[in-house]
């Protein structure tokens, strides 16, 4: 069967280039992290940081009513000046001191971004190598469900903005929280019944922008999953151009594309304006207790209102109430930025638990295979396998053969514990294969019809960074005497994928590769489907020399029955369900594999290519 699959090369390389069995939930599900991740340990691990952001938040915020109250001061003094009260010259302390206090301030705001901004890509950092290393041990079941474009988007933007989120919320604290207090504070000591009076309209705005929260929540979910599809689309054209060029589907898939362009614009759109637009607004709203504070400070300026004020205070008063109301208005964007972060960890979330690591479990010791009464179907979908049993004692190879699509590959995933069976069990030394895997122990490799090849030498495809000689694993998958051709030897570059060898010598170095970090139990899915029947036997020969002297178990999986009487057991899957045995008694026995073998026998000499 072929089905479309993500390639992740870093994935190939922890995982030994083998299809390592994992567990095909996400790894918070796995076991791995059984609570739920949460975004706080990744700011709390920044307190350093986040202190020295107070610090100097605080000290900026505090120090931003100093320029008002300055202003007013130097109003006041200026009338006092144009009056002739005072000399021209005291002015000059006074001007010295605005300035001080104003360098300070800005001091103390560059010194708060600076930190703001590093403790937001310290998180960003962190998340993202998190991400990073649970994608790594999510099973391809898990990452082509949440496909591909989906990914991308995660890993790319959803961090991104989660941390965007959480880097406006620490300024805003601040910036809005903290600065709106000593505004607040100073208005009450200068009339507080007209401050009361002045501010019903602020908490307006913060009413309307909390009603906003759900349509924004949705709006940038909406637009999240719209560039996720969109993502999807893009890469699937970019994989099969050359597929959809041969075969005229260009213009559709194009059009397709369109589409998906056009309704992530409009889905964007919305999300944007939403969450940005709705500020001047909010703004409109705070700034309407102006009139109030202009006609209400005027009589207090004139000795009739609640206070006694002079220029300098109505300047003052006036200067913070009109950044409180444009600071209140921020509120909204707090509310909105908030949103958006939420909604991006919410995607990320499940990939958010503690890291778990590759292939770190202590190894398995051989042991006998057994696959009692194995049951499997997929979800939505009628049973593929019923009543399917296999055993294998160490260093035996056992052959599986079926009808297409009967689920022999699915089998093979089963077998290394990838999926979970519907019923029954598949254990090796009497340990359940799949709960080894949940427990991330090197217990079973698979290598599957993708030979997943690096952009390496040769060598290092078979080692993958491990030490040792590559040459005795290169002769047992058969490929040493063409390696030694090469130009460079063991030290040939493959390219991209393997491209510069041919399909037979790839499958062969993915084959060098699995013998080189052979497991417990080992599952070929079809290995010699490209190469010669000369080299196929020896190729065999080989195999069952392996896994004698390495007391594994081999489960060959192929089409091709040339050597199925030299295997210690023959699975053949027919009709939903299997026959075990040796080639012998399925012959005699189970007449879908004796028909199978007859075919491919009549031109062959089946017993003298056997013996050989
Ligand atoms: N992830 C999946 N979800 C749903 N159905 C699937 C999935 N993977 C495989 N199948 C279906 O299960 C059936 C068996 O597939 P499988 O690859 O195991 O068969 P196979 O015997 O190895 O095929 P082939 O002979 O072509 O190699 C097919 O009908 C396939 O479409």
């Amino acid at each position: 069967m072929v089905r479309r699959r993500i390639i992740h090369p870093v994935a190939c390389v922890e995982r030994g280039g083998e299809e390592l069995a994992t567990a095909e939930s996400k790894p918070t599900a796995s076991g791995s992290s059984k609570a739920a991740p949460r975004l706080a340990p990744f700011v709390r691990r920044e307190w350093r940081t986040l202190v020295v952001v107070s610090v100097t938040g605080i000290a900026y915020n505090v120090g931003m009513v100093a320029g008002p109250w300055l202003e007013g001061l130097l109003a006041q003094r200026l009338a006092d000046i144009l009056a002739g009260h005072l000399a021209p010259q005291t002015m000059a302390p006074l001007a010295c001191c605005y300035v001080a206090a104003i360098a300070g301030v800005q001091l103390m705001r560059f010194l708060k971004r600076l930190y703001v901004r590093k403790f937001a890509n310290n998180v960003n950092r962190r998340m993202k190598r998190r991400l990073y290393q649970n994608l790594l041990v999510t099973s391809e079941e898990a990452l082509e469900e949440e496909g591909a474009g989906s990914l991308m988007t995660k890993a790319l933007s959803d961090v991104d903005d989660c941390v965007e989120g959480v880097r406006k919320f620490t300024t805003e604290i601040f910036d809005t929280g903290v600065v709106m207090v000593a505004y607040l504070v100073t208005m009450l000591a200068y009339d507080w019944r007209l401050t009361l009076l002045a501010l019903l309209f602020p908490p307006v705005s913060y009413v309307l922008a909390s009603r906003m929260r759900r349509p924004v929540t949705q709006a940038t979910a909406a637009a999240k999953e719209s560039v996720s599809a969109m993502a999807s689309e893009a890469l699937d054209r970019v994989e099969g151009a050359t597929t959809y060029r041969a075969f005229g589907l260009e213009r559709v898939r194009d059009e397709s594309f369109e589409r998906r362009l056009a309704d992530y614009e409009r889905k964007e759109t919305r999300a944007n304006v939403l969450s940005t637009a709705l500020m001047p607004i909010y703004q409109a709203i705070s700034l309407l207790g102006a009139g109030i504070v202009i006609v209400l400070g005027a009589r207090d300026v004139m000795g009739s209102g609640w206070a006694a004020w002079d220029i300098a205070a109505f300047t003052t008063y006036f200067s913070v109430f009109g950044r409180l109301a444009v600071k209140s208005s921020h509120a909204g964007k707090l509310f909105n930025s908030v949103q958006r972060a939420q909604v991006s960890w919410e995607r990320i979330r499940p990939y958010m638990g503690e890291a778990a690591t590759p292939d770190g479990g202590r190894p398995v010791a051989p042991g006998e295979l057994r696959a009692t009464d194995l049951g499997f179907a997929f979800p939505g979908e009628g049973p593929l396998l019923s009543h399917v049993s296999l055993s294998a004692r160490p260093g035996q190879v056992i052959a599986v053969t079926g009808e297409v699509a009967s689920g022999k590959s699915t089998l093979g995933r089963l077998l290394c514990g990838e999926l979970a069976a519907t019923s029954g069990s598949v254990t090796l030394g009497g340990r359940e294969v799949r709960d080894l895997v949940l427990a991330r122990r090197p217990v079973a490799c698979r290598l599957g019809h993708d030979p997943q090849l690096i952009d390496a030498t040769v060598a290092d495809n078979v080692l993958l960074g491990d030490d040792g000689d590559p040459r005795p694993d290169l002769e047992a998958a058969c490929l040493l005497r063409e390696v030694d051709a090469m130009p460079d030897g063991c030290d040939t570059r493959v390219g991209e994928g393997g491209a510069a060898l041919s399909g037979g010598q790839r499958a062969r170095l993915a084959l060098a590769r699995t013998y080189h970090f052979a497991r417990p139990l080992v599952v070929l899915d079809d290995p010699f489907a490209s190469v010669d029947m000369a080299t196929e036997a020896q190729a065999v020969c080989n195999l069952a020399a392996i896994a004698r002297s390495r007391g594994i178990v081999v489960v060959v999986i192929s089409h091709r029955l040339l050597h199925f009487p030299q295997a210690d057991g023959v699975l053949c899957l027919h009709d939903g369900t299997a026959d075990f045995g040796t080639h012998d008694r399925l012959m005699a026995d189970c007449p879908a594999y004796a028909k199978l073998y007859r075919m491919q026998a009549r031109g062959v000499d089946l017993d003298a290519s056997a013996q050989r």
